[in-house]
């Protein structure tokens, strides 16, 4: 099974009676998903915690520096390709990091306002757990694929979540 990360920084721009709530999406530009909007993140190297391979990733894919004692764990979320695990994937957000998203080789990195996320072009299980955890919540999902590998090519067929969960705060 694959141990995985997403990190979703987030920004608030406008005026103070006119605020808008923005978060950085990257548009992938290699390896699975590619084409499709997401959060920087990627796989765990061996020895690596996830608050590490958010940190990591997103420096990777776009540049910014993130604090890993910032980033407040979001979400658990496992897919599953056929009936077996294929993923484990833990989600990150802050609101605390430094640099200028620049686009790199595997990531186009863009701030998108929360209520205009492009959901038509994502993962199609992000508007089932996404939503809520821009809105702060906190969520355990199981998301159900079929069709054989690649998984992005497979279908989804169901999912099940838990919302405000206690999460495990200490390492991951
Ligand atoms: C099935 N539904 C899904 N919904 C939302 N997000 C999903 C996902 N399945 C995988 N993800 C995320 O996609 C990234 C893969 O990225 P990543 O490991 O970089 O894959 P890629 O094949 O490009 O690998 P390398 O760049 O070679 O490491 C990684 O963040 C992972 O959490």
């Amino acid at each position: 099974m694959i141990e995985a990360t997403l990190c979703f920084p987030r920004r608030t721009r406008g005026t103070e009676s006119d605020p808008t709530e923005e978060v950085l999406l990257i548009e992938k530009r290699r390896g699975l998903g590619d084409g499709w909007y997401n959060g920087p993140g990627g796989k765990l190297e061996d020895g690596e915690t996830p608050r590490e391979c958010a940190v990591r990733e997103t420096r990777e894919e776009v540049g910014l520096e993130i604090d890993p004692e910032t980033l407040e764990k979001a979400g658990e979320l496992t897919f599953l390709l056929d009936g077996e695990r294929h993923t484990f994937c833990h989600v990150y957000r802050t609101r605390s990091f430094s640099g200028e998203p620049t686009t790199t080789e595997e990531a186009r990195p863009e701030w998108v306002p929360v209520d205009d996320v492009p959901y038509d072009q994502m993962w199609e299980d992000d508007q089932f757990w996404l939503p809520g955890v821009l809105e702060g919540e906190t969520v355990v999902g199981e998301f159900r694929f079929e069709g054989g590998q690649p998984l992005d090519e497979a279908e989804f067929v169901g999912h099940d979540l838990e919302w405000n969960e206690h999460l495990e705060t200490t390492d991951t």
